[in-house]
């Protein structure tokens, strides 16, 4: 590992790195920040959550003039919560250099982003979309670009957005350098990119698996109407700190969201259809850890960088093997351990072994928690809650309310009665999820020996061992988030909520 100041950066730039954080660049930094300095045209790829931002944002930012207020960067990006993403972390690289940078995306009033354009912002980050109308307006000037950077690139390739792209491309001048990002790069998409660039650098980090090895991967076989029960004795089992589910669809987004809550739990849902308000107010509360559960459909969720992800769960298996790279790359981010766990239906196993053999990761079996144990999961949470609460030391009145009732009853039924309203049966509450069609058979193909039969014992035990993060396990603390529930821990606010955030 190579440290930041061996990089010939600035020392300036390299206060604000330290300032974040950083000491040791990872690979990808190492591989791309200096070909970057130098100019060079690059393709860079590299597993999720292992600092692209900052391997192109370096370079970014040593070559800004901060004399010139003219736009010299220009960075798209697929998403508006990515755009702002990324356009917070160039904020704090440049924080010391005093580069001046603004993101541009839909679903904000243009009227406004015209007059932040005015104060000669140096970097723009932007959704495709939005940066085009600034273009046609004629309230964007490209001409003095000198840096374009396309992240997730294969992302907005597929979304459909190349024409858009090769638009924006065509207003920045060819002198230009060009460099492209994301954790998976399609051949084909290579290739396309490789056409905007001359003669690129492609560097790639080499890696046994197309996943990071920190995330420990799951499969649950289970059929569609089965899902949604075992999904939330999973919740009550792993107890996750925050969590990503994943539908395939929005009107799946919607109704897993809605029932998460009539469950109890913290849960919103985010995709496209929401107002743009709606979206960034979501994450903000995600990211405060005041909801422990995000459901999104995929494009919401690219590159999405949010610390305390400690679990992901596909409530159904993605299209394509490159989804689910990026779905559970919201876990596993900045070398801190995640959980991932993949839903599956009888049909769709074909799928699996599609995946696999993408990732070149076998993903385990795991058995569903019976309902037995998600509850003992609920209640081991209610105790530790209620440990955490009496050694807080801080009940006021309550403990008088507490001895009048000890005047009358046994100390022991009132902890097992405060216990137990803690615990909720969750399968007591009926939800209902409408029916996924599953995804057309894949068994068929050149795919049934391997992923697809192989597996059909698969919905009987682990394979091999047992693995503790599906299990309850008293080593995870009491700062649990998601299977916390609404009712419990009222009165004097959730006690381990607290101590989870001052956590993060
Ligand atoms: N050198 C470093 N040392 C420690 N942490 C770092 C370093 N570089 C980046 N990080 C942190 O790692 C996290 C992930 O970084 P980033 O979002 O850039 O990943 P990514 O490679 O773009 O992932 P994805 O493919 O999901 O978009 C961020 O929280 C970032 O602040
Ligand atoms: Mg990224």
């Amino acid at each position: 590992m190579v440290k930041f100041s061996e990089l010939n950066i600035s020392e300036t730039t390299l206060k604000s790195v330290k300032r974040m954080g950083f000491e040791e660049a990872t690979p990808i930094q190492e591989g791309t920040i200096r070909l970057g300095m130098e100019g060079k045209d690059i393709i860079g790829q590299a597993q999720t959550g292992t600092g692209k931002t900052t391997a192109f944002g370096i370079p970014l930012i040593e070559k800004i003039d901060t004399k010139d207020g003219n736009v010299q960067g220009l960075i798209i990006a697929p998403t508006r919560e990515l755009a702002i993403q990324v356009s917070e972390e160039l904020y704090r690289l440049g924080q010391d250099k005093n580069v001046r940078i603004l993101s541009v995306y839909g679903g904000q009033e243009i009227s406004r982003q015209i007059r932040a354009l005015k104060n000669r912002p140096q970097i723009i980050v932007g959704t495709p979309g939005r940066l085009l109308d600034h273009i046609n307006r004629r309230t964007l000037k490209l001409d003095n670009v000198n840096t374009l950077i396309l992240d997730e690139a294969d992302e907005m390739l597929n979304m459909g957005f190349i024409e858009d792209i090769q638009t924006i491309m065509a207003s920045v001048p060819d002198t230009r350098q060009t460099l492209l990002f994301s954790a998976t790069m399609p051949d084909a998409i290579r290739r396309i990119a490789e056409k905007f660039m001359k003669t690129p650098e492609i560097v790639k980090i080499k890696s046994k698996e197309m996943t990071v090895e920190n995330i420990e991967q799951f499969y649950v076989k289970s059929v569609e109407r089965e899902k949604f029960d075992i999904l939330s004795r999973l919740l009550n089992v792993q107890q996750p700190e925050l969590a990503i589910i994943f539908g395939r669809t929005k009107r799946r987004v919607d109704e897993l969201a809605k029932a998460l809550n009539i469950r109890g739990y913290l849960a919103e849902g985010i995709h496209g259809d929401l107002s743009q308000a709606k979206r960034m107010s979501v994450l903000k509360q995600f990211k405060a850890g005041k909801i422990d559960i995000l459901v999104a459909t995929d494009v919401a969720a690219r590159g999405l960088d949010i610390s305390g992800v400690s679990h992901v769960y596909n409530f159904d298996i993605p299209q394509d093997p490159e989804s689910y790279v990026h779905r559970i790359g919201r876990t596993g981010r900045a070398g801190k351990k995640g959980v991932a766990v993949t839903f599956v239906t009888p049909r769709e196993m074909g799928y699996l072994g599609i995946v696999e053999r993408t990732t070149k990761k076998k993903m385990e079996a795991l058995v569903p928690p019976t309902a037995d144990e998600a509850v003992l999961g609920q209640k081991r949470v209610a105790m530790e809650q209620l440990q955490e609460m009496t050694e807080k030391n801080n009940l006021g009145d309550y403990r008088e309310f507490a001895a009048k009732m000890l005047e009358n009853f046994d100390a022991v039924d009132l902890v097992a009665a405060a216990i137990k309203t803690m615990t909720k049966e969750p399968e007591d509450v009926p939800v209902s999820i409408s029916e996924e069609r599953p995804l057309p058979s894949r068994g068929g193909g050149g795919y049934k020996g391997k992923g697809g039969s192989g597996r059909s014992g698969g919905g009987g035990g682990y394979k091999g061992n047992r693995s503790s993060s599906a299990r309850p396990s008293s080593s995870r603390g009491a700062s649990s988030g998601a299977s916390r529930r609404r009712e419990g821990g009222s009165g004097g606010g959730r006690p381990g909520r607290t101590t989870r955030r001052s956590e993060s």
